[in-house]
């Protein structure tokens, strides 16, 4: 039998939470002082305590380091009277296992408790396995591999914006709360997504991304569900949706703004009742699963004009971060590009070293309207057209130089400005010229399809359909050979 041990000196509430679990199967004892509590736990062997913060001869915050001092392998939920995302990050870390707010919803308190069950029962298991000592440790280690893996990929950086971000994942991460990311395409919300889940409990479980804007309507149900094999036409087997494939994990969904209304109905439904059942299947699947969603268009207008689900909003919205563009993160373009050069040359085997002074002014004064993914993509490409030590204007797509002759050089432009202008390649200043378009289109496909082929020439000109007499020339027009 399951035992539960409530800690409440509001003896009304307790005695109310004591028959609701016994009802649904627990063993429940009560206590109402903090003193109580701990007398009742040396008398009695309980698997999860529920505690109330406040309590008349101490609170929540004692109680939790004196349970997990003397009985670690007890879990603590604590029942707090508002929610305060500080003392959820304070609580978890210190070891609770979760928070319930007042007031107490029946539902929520089962599922919260249920969800604690399964992972204690997870713990004791692996306790009493003969390797134990073995098992933990390398999932320590591999958890720890993709936690190191991430950090060396992902760049914080110094600015105002930045430090505010950092701050703001750091004091999300650990708790179990929705998070909305908002912010122009390519800010890096989806790293950011991926930084909460491998700095919250859940970070050796899956993170499972998904793009709600490329979903048809008719894939969308079975993508997030999945379905039986032959529950309808087409369904030739079975397949796992994306919120079976994130549980106990984090499922991390891009462009909700694009979906329909039917299936944010639907998605509403499975977050709150948190089971999911697979499309042709009766079988009802227990959920615990973060959701953290991402948007670049203003949901609050999506509302308004009725396309997107005010309850479905507020569910996510328990708290949210706003990606600034790179145009406002300073100095962290420079730190960024530095940070892809090295990348690039490690892909292309290259060494370039630095940028022009001429290279960084620019990037400081461009817009970005493809933010972070705009800069990887140009300092790939600048990588590889340059050949020698020092990335230059030459080396930015027609786009960029064509912007440069719109900036006023920064006072650190170290006197070069002058003979920027004679390295600048020669385009038209219109910069909706289709023939320029045109060109840049061609470029960025040979330079793709290179790449993709490992730069063997003779398979790219087979995938491009060229001779590769042409595709040499080319090559040659655009100063790749
Ligand atoms: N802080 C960072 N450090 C290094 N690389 C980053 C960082 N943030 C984003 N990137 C890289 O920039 C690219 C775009 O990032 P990401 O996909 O997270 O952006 P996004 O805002 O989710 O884009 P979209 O709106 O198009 O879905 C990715 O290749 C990612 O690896």
């Amino acid at each position: 039998m399951k035992r539960i041990l409530i800690i409440d000196d509001e003896v009304n509430v307790a005695l109310l939470l004591s028959k609701f679990l016994t009802r649904n199967g627990f063993d429940v004892s009560t206590a109402s002082s903090g003193t109580g509590g701990m007398e009742a736990l040396k008398n009695g062997e309980f698997q999860l305590v529920l505690c109330d913060f406040r309590l008349e001869d101490t609170d929540g915050r004692e109680m939790l380091r004196n349970i997990k001092q003397q009985y670690p392998k007890t879990g603590v939920i604590i029942i707090t009277g508002y929610s305060d995302i500080k003392m959820a990050v304070e609580l978890i870390k210190m070891g609770a296992y979760d928070y319930i707010t007042k007031p107490l919803y029946p539902d929520e308190i089962l599922n919260t408790i249920n969800k604690a069950f399964e992972t204690h029962h997870a713990l004791v298991e692996v306790d009493e396995e003969p390797q134990a000592a073995i098992v933990p440790e390398k999932a320590k280690a591999s958890k720890d591999t993709k936690k190191t893996v991430f950090a060396s990929e992902f760049v914080t950086g110094t600015s105002k914006a930045s430090r505010e971000l950092a701050r703001q994942i750091e004091l999300v991460a650990p708790t179990n709360y929705s998070v909305i990311i908002l912010g122009e395409s390519g800010t890096g919300k989806e790293s950011v997504a991926k930084s909460i889940h491998l700095n919250s409990p859940r970070h050796n479980q899956p993170f499972i991304a998904m793009d709600c804007g490329s979903l048809t309507k008719e894939l969308a149900a079975s993508e997030f569900f999945g379905h039986e094999k032959g529950s309808f036409t087409g369904a030739l087997y079975t397949k796992i949706g994306h919120f079976e494939m994130a549980n106990g994990g984090t499922l991390f969904l891009d462009e909700v703004g694009n979906l329909s209304y039917e299936i944010q109905a639907a998605l509403l439904r499975t977050v709150q009742e948190r089971k999911v059942k697979r499309i042709g299947s009766t079988k009802e699947i227990d959920l615990d699963v973060r959701i953290i969603i991402a948007t670049n268009e203003n949901l609050q207008d999506g509302i308004q004009k009725g396309r997107f689900r005010e309850d479905l909003y507020h569910r996510f919205n328990e708290f949210s971060i706003y990606m600034p563009p790179l145009r406002d993160r300073g100095h962290d373009i420079i730190l960024l590009a530095e940070h892809f050069l090295k990348i690039a040359n490690q892909e292309l085997g290259r060494n370039v070293e630095s940028l022009s002074q001429e290279v960084i002014d620019c990037f400081m004064n461009y817009r970005w309207q493809g933010n972070i993914r705009e800069l990887k993509n140009v300092m790939r490409r600048a990588t590889l057209l340059t050949e020698g030590n020092e990335i230059t204007l030459k080396a930015l797509p027609l786009e960029m130089s064509t912007y440069k002759l719109s900036y006023e050089p920064s006072s650190h432009s170290n006197g070069h400005h002058s003979s920027t202008h004679t390295e600048v390649p020669e385009v038209k200043e219109n910069r909706h010229d289709l023939k320029n378009a045109a060109l840049e289109a061609e470029y960025e496909t040979i330079i793709r399809v290179l790449r993709e082929v490992n730069f063997n020439k003779t398979k790219a000109a087979e995938i491009l359909n060229i001779d590769r007499k042409t595709l040499y020339n080319k090559m040659k027009a655009i100063n790749l050979k």
